[in-house]
């Protein structure tokens, strides 16, 4: 199910950070896929890697390897390829290609520069972040609704009939409420970037307590922490899409579910990360029903910085 769901969004991001069209589940097109599993497995040098860039930013540096690892010089040149057709042709698809052109012929101000990889890594930031992050809500979401059969029937029929009002098109995708409440609330159990990193700006007293958190301290919030708080979310441990109704959402409290993050630094890629998400669901759910596989345990990943399905996660999926 992983590897359906994660072919699935790296041609999506694909085509919105390297501006091309690839096949992940054609054999003969999939060497993009191919290269971005080779460059982005996680080995334990790599996790140690992330640990050490969210926890000790500048001794990261000393180690710093390579953000697509030994894919690197191939996304490389994917990339400028795709730029430098895209200047010649002078066509615009409105992704992020189209973006970094305009940064880079835009007058440099200042010391930092859209120039050689700094325009790279754009892309190479959003294809990691754009990637996993919607596998991950894909497969939970999946796997709570195949122990919750009668939440499945419910938004099966809902996306039976907005497919049948609007077609596969964003406005069903828009109109799908109780489909939207679902990744919410799985977004709340299991948030994929667990982890938001902030530093402290100006010195700051906890209200009602002695604590000054100094400026220049790092701050982290541990989302999974706070998004199971019953102070905010009652029974917390319970799949409960019903607390994202139009009703109940009003009740939740600012700042206390973030799984995009907040602020200036708010997920980029919030409005694609939801979309994508919802029409992985849709054309899965819409032709199979879901079900538990006795052999799978559950859980998590537990050797990842970020939260994901582990190794051997699997689902019965029957045609309908
Ligand atoms: C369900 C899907 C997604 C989730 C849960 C998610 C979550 C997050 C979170 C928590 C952050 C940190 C925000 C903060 O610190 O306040 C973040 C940052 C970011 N996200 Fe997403 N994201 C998702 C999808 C996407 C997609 C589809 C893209 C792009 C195509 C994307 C691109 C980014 C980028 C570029 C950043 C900033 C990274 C940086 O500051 O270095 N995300 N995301």
């Amino acid at each position: 199910m992983k590897d359906i769901a994660l072919r699935y969004t790296t041609d999506i991001i694909s085509s919105v950070a390297f501006g091309i069209q690839v096949n992940s589940f054609d054999p003969k097109t999939m060497q993009f896929f191919k290269k971005a599993q080779k460059g982005l497995r996680l080995t334990v040098f790599r996790m140690i890697q992330i640990g050490l860039m969210f926890f000790f930013p500048k001794f990261a540096q000393l180690i710093a390897g390579k953000m697509l690892g030994s894919s690197t010089d191939y996304f490389r040149k994917v990339f400028w390829d795709s730029m430098d057709n895209r200047e010649m042709t002078k066509a615009k698809r409105g992704d992020l290609i189209d973006s970094l052109i305009d940064l880079k012929n835009e007058k440099q101000e200042n010391d930092f520069k859209f120039e050689g990889d700094v325009l790279v890594s754009q892309a190479g930031i959003f294809f990691i972040a754009g990637r996993e992050s919607s596998v991950t809500t894909i497969c939970f979401t999946l796997y709570e609704l195949a122990k919750q059969p009668e939440i499945q029937k419910r938004v099966r029929e809902e996306i039976h009939e907005k497919l049948k009002e609007h077609g596969i098109t964003y406005d069903a995708f828009q109109n799908m409420k109780y489909l939207n409440q679902i990744i919410s609330e799985t977004l709340r159990l299991y948030p994929p970037a667990p982890l938001l990193d902030r530093v402290c700006v100006e010195d700051y007293k906890i209200p009602g307590t002695k604590i000054v958190i100094e400026k220049g301290t790092p701050v982290y919030v541990a989302l999974c922490g706070l998004h199971k708080d019953p102070k905010y979310f009652p029974d917390p441990l319970r799949y409960d899409p019903d607390r994202f109704s139009d009703e109940n959402k009003e009740n939740i409290k600012q700042c206390t579910y973030m799984p995009f993050g907040d602020g200036p630094r708010v997920c980029v890629g919030q409005r694609l990360g939801l979309l994508q998400t919802g029409m992985g669901l849709v054309s899965i759910l819409k032709n199979y029903e879901v079900s538990l596989d006795p052999t799978y345990k559950g859980g998590i990943d537990v050797l990842n910085v970020f939260l994901t399905v582990p190794e051997g996660f699997r689902l019965n999926l029957t045609k309908l």
